[in-house]
């Protein structure tokens, strides 16, 4: 089950949902739209490594927008913050996005019961596209879950992306143990 809009407005009025900046016009059947914050950034090395902290640039996209290059891998950022108190959110590209060839996560779309932050975007393009702050780039979907949650992210000790900030962050692979 996916929230619907009104399920989805009734969050946002009990506080279990926040959602910052918020526009009624963003909200879809079944989904919010999210947009391009003003910060990019691409890692410091050309090759990574899984264990290691690989540092990266930040930088600002210009008001008349950024060329983006399909060699290139870039983290983006959501230009809202959300809470998701009781339900499980997940990020999604947009069609409309997904048709200029923009991919804005590689792997991780789910977020967890508890993440309050700014979402990280992790973006790669099949073309050379022009990109610009403030753009439509995702949509949230809410799900609701099953059973009683015992640690939320916001609470667990070694929640690596809790309160992300308005700026892209880096993969915290080299915390865990392996
Ligand atoms: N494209 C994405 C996907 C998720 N998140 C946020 C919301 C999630 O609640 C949080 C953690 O995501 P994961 O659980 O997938 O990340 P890890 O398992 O790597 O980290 P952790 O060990 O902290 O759970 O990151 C994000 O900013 N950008």
């Amino acid at each position: 089950m996916i929230l619907s809009d009104s399920r989805i407005l009734e969050e946002i009025e009990k506080g279990t949902i926040k959602i910052e900046p918020y526009d009624r016009q963003c909200l879809g059947s079944n989904s919010y739209d999210v947009h391009l914050g003003k910060h990019l950034a691409t890692y410091r090395e050309h090759i990574l490594d899984a264990k290691k902290h690989n540092e990266i640039e930040v930088f600002e996209i210009p008001d008349d927008g950024f060329v983006l290059y399909p060699h290139i891998f870039y983290l983006g950022v959501t230009e809202e913050y959300t809470e998701t108190h009781a339900h499980v959110p997940f990020l999604e590209g947009k069609s409309s996005t997904g048709r200029l060839g923009i991919d804005i996560h590689a792997t991780a779309g789910k977020g967890d019961v508890g993440f309050c932050g700014h979402w990280t975007l992790e973006i790669s393009v099949k073309q050379p596209v022009k990109v610009y702050k403030g753009m439509p780039v995702g949509q949230l979907i809410y799900f609701p879950v099953e059973g009683e949650i015992e640690i939320k992210y916001n609470q667990k000790k070694n929640a690596k992306y809790s309160g992300q900030p308005d700026r892209p962050v880096e993969s915290m692979m080299w915390k865990n143990k392996f």
